[in-house]
């Protein structure tokens, strides 16, 4: 976080918060609050429904946790609430849940939406409107997002208090990532297979196709390393907390800038944290560049790197094994297909590709001759698109072909 220390100190809500909680912020070592704690904590604990958006890594976690453990503490206090007091849970879980006899959630007196963006791109929203619909009416609510979207606007009708108290700190910030971080952009080529077993290099992957344990092994192995890259999917690009990361690359850009803070928020967490980003765009798609500035991103251009490892015998090594040529075209492909689901078209142009460079950029010496399908999936291809899906697989095809 980059608020330093004029900001209040969790002391000053000492009329407000049990000493027991008071004890337990100063063990985690946080003295002074981050601006979100120090605008959404007096409100919420005084039972107001809040509406708040921040950066990432500003300190969103604590500022609702604080009112719960403060209200838990107190009903339990008065007379022994029996089960538990607090559930943590996707729309999708909850409602399953809910569903259920068993589940028992007359009493429910607190709802807290993080990650509020997210709830309507991934699919959420019926399942919320049920969720809010069966909660008692007398309860508190506290919604939280780094990004701010419209659709969160009728959320917010829909399950909050007309005196709603919106707070937002970025918005009065001259910029939209925190300020430990060092952000630029330069084409270079990562690949995970590639490091981890031509390179011996300390690497770890994580994406959705693998099952939860795997996947917990991994973050719980990152978390302890002293030394490692994770290469990773947007599954990685939300919602982990680990300190002391200190690169983040984006090798597939992301599909818009609220995409990009999220990814980037995975660095410089914590107060006074430093971090460095990098963005690798092809020339054509500079102009993201843009986008990010209009969005308060600020990056910085290497101009030069002089520091490149030459892995041209490890390459020669690796493209030996058929079994590896595959896996570079498999992710030749992918890379193409991502494309797909960008949402700035005209700056991530699948018509702008130099196909020969793109195979370069993964190994491979050209193109490859093999048929690789591209155009919109079925799902991202409503009628319309379809004109310039055949233009797209048509000027892939050709490429292919010459
Ligand atoms: N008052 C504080 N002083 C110092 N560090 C803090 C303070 N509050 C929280 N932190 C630390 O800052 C880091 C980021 O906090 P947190 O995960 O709550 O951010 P966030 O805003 O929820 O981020 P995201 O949107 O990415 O989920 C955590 O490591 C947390 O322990």
């Amino acid at each position: 976080m980059e608020e330093e220390n004029d900001n209040p100190k969790f002391k000053s809500l000492k009329d407000k918060l049990s000493k027991r909680t008071l004890k337990s912020i100063k063990s985690m070592g946080f003295k002074h609050m981050t601006a979100i704690q120090a605008e959404v904590l007096p409100k919420a604990l005084n039972g107001c429904d809040v509406v708040a958006t921040a950066k990432t890594g500003s300190g969103k976690t604590l500022a609702f946790l604080i009112p719960i453990v403060e209200a838990v503490s107190k009903q339990t206090m008065e007379n022994q609430a029996p089960g538990v007091h607090v559930v943590v849970a996707t729309p999708g879980r909850l409602f399953d849940h809910m569903r259920t006899k068993e589940f028992d959630y007359k009493h429910v007196n607190c709802l807290v939406l993080d990650e509020a963006d997210k709830i309507f791109q991934y699919g959420f929203e019926e399942d919320l409107k049920q969720i809010i619909g069966r909660l008692p009416k007398k309860r508190q609510t506290m919604l939280f997002s780094a990004t701010e979207a419209d659709t969160t606007q009728a959320l917010i009708k829909s399950a909050m208090k007309e005196d709603v108290q919106s707070i937002n700190t970025s918005e009065d910030n001259l910029r939209a990532t925190v300020k430990g971080l060092k952000q630029g952009c330069k084409s270079v080529v990562f690949h995970y297979e590639f490091f981890s077993k031509y390179c011996q290099a300390a690497v770890l992957c994580i994406h959705g196709k693998m099952n939860q344990a795997d996947r917990t092994e991994t973050i719980s192995n990152f978390y302890n390393a002293e030394k490692v890259a994770l290469f990773c999917t947007d599954l990685a690009a939300r919602g982990l907390d680990i300190p002391a990361v200190d690169w983040i690359v984006q090798f597939d850009p992301p599909s818009d800038t609220n995409e990009y803070i999220h990814r980037v928020g995975r660095t410089a967490r914590g107060l006074g944290a430093a971090g460095n980003a990098v963005l690798l765009l092809r020339p054509e798609e500079k102009e993201f560049v843009d986008y990010l500035h209009e969005a308060k991103i600020y990056l910085d251009k290497f101009e030069s790197w002089n520091r490149y490892y030459n892995l041209q015998s490890k390459l020669d090594e690796a493209f030996s094994d058929p079994g590896f040529h595959k896996l570079a075209v498999d992710a030749l492909e992918g890379y193409i297909r991502a494309f797909e689901v960008k949402k700035l078209k005209h700056v991530f142009n699948l018509l702008t590709l130099d196909l020969n460079a793109a195979a370069r950029s993964f190994g491979l010496k050209e193109k490859p001759d093999v048929d690789i399908r591209v155009g919109f999936s079925k799902k991202h291809r409503p009628r319309k698109r379809k004109a310039m899906q055949e233009a797209l697989t048509g000027h892939i095809s050709k490429q292919l072909k010459t």
